[in-house]
């Protein structure tokens, strides 16, 4: 991978797991920086990555080939505001905050300024992410390059043509590990409603989930057909998914997506 600087602003939960992707896909750490407000975040960040982090956002970007916005989109303003003027010339601009548009990161930048809108998932931390990107007009090829070498680190890169569709895919993969969390958290509560003791209820619906999404990655077969192959006729799983099906399992996702999908047009719109 080249050592060109990448900078981050705001070193959260995003911001770490990409981090964490870059360094383990062989990005020097020398050539990484974090810029957070909070002195406990940046402390945080350089022990366990052993990068340089900075109080002031601008000092950070200073000479920067990329600089990664993973800030809260309610703060992106400001955040613009700050790296406007120590922007290098050549630096591409990758922002992966919900619903802030091309057109509101050009409105903060200017026009000139390459800019690139992606929507990672903190399985990033494991490179078993996946990032849905799309990049403004004026991106060359070099950046575009640039910004999927990173986004790479941290797993899966699908480019997307129509900016409209990416509040869809924040809905499906940026919001989606938590859908499967939290499915985890409820199937472990039903573990222990059906009698089971808690720490073992918690395993089997763990390790479950991972056996499924190794299932998933690994198997020649659409989840589709590994549903029927789990359900035999008559059986526990068919009895178990027509309950799913009477409780309109399919119409609560898609409420849940959608639900997601509003959300992040409205915080693309508040800025
Ligand atoms: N978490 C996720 O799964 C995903 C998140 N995203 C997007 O990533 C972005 C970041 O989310 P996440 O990492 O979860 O959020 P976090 O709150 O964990 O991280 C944001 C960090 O930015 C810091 N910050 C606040 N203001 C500034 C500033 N002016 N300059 C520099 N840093 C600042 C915050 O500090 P403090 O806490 O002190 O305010 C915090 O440490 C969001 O826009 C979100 O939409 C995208 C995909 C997935
Ligand atoms: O919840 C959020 O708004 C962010 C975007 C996708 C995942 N986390």
């Amino acid at each position: 991978m080249s050592e060109s600087t990448i900078t981050f602003i705001g070193g959260g939960n995003m911001a770490q797991a990409l981090v964490g992707g870059l360094l383990a896909a062989g990005h020097p750490g020398s050539a990484i920086r974090v810029a957070d407000p909070s002195e406990t975040q940046r402390q945080q960040v350089s022990e366990q990555f052993g990068v340089a982090t900075f109080a002031d956002n601008a000092e950070a970007v200073s000479g920067a080939r990329a600089v990664v916005l993973a800030v809260k989109p309610q703060v992106m303003a400001p955040v613009l505001e700050s790296i406007r003027e120590p922007l290098a010339e050549n630096a591409v601009v990758i922002s992966v905050a919900a619903g802030i548009t091309l057109d509101g990161l050009a409105r903060g930048l200017g026009e000139s300024t390459a800019r690139v809108r992606a929507m990672p998932n903190t399985p990033a931390l494991y490179r078993a992410g996946i990032t849905g990107v799309v990049a403004s007009r004026n991106c060359r090829e070099e950046d575009r390059a640039l910004a999927t070498t990173i986004l790479e680190a941290a797993g899966r890169v699908v480019w997307i043509n129509e900016e409209s569709q990416m509040d869809a895919v924040t809905a499906v993969s940026g919001s989606g590990p938590a859908y499967f969390f939290a499915f985890t958290e409820h199937l472990a509560e039903a573990g222990v409603h059906a009698g089971l003791p808690p720490a073992v209820a918690l395993e089997l619906a763990r390790q479950t989930a991972i056996g499924a999404g190794v299932m998933l990655a690994e198997s020649e077969h659409e989840p589709g057909e590994l549903r029927r192959r789990v359900t035999s006729p008559g059986g526990t799983t068919e009895a178990a998914l027509k309950s799913f099906a009477g409780s309109k399992m399919a119409a609560m996702i898609d409420q849940a997506v959608q639900a997601a999908l509003r959300r992040g047009r409205e915080l693309g719109g508040d800025h």
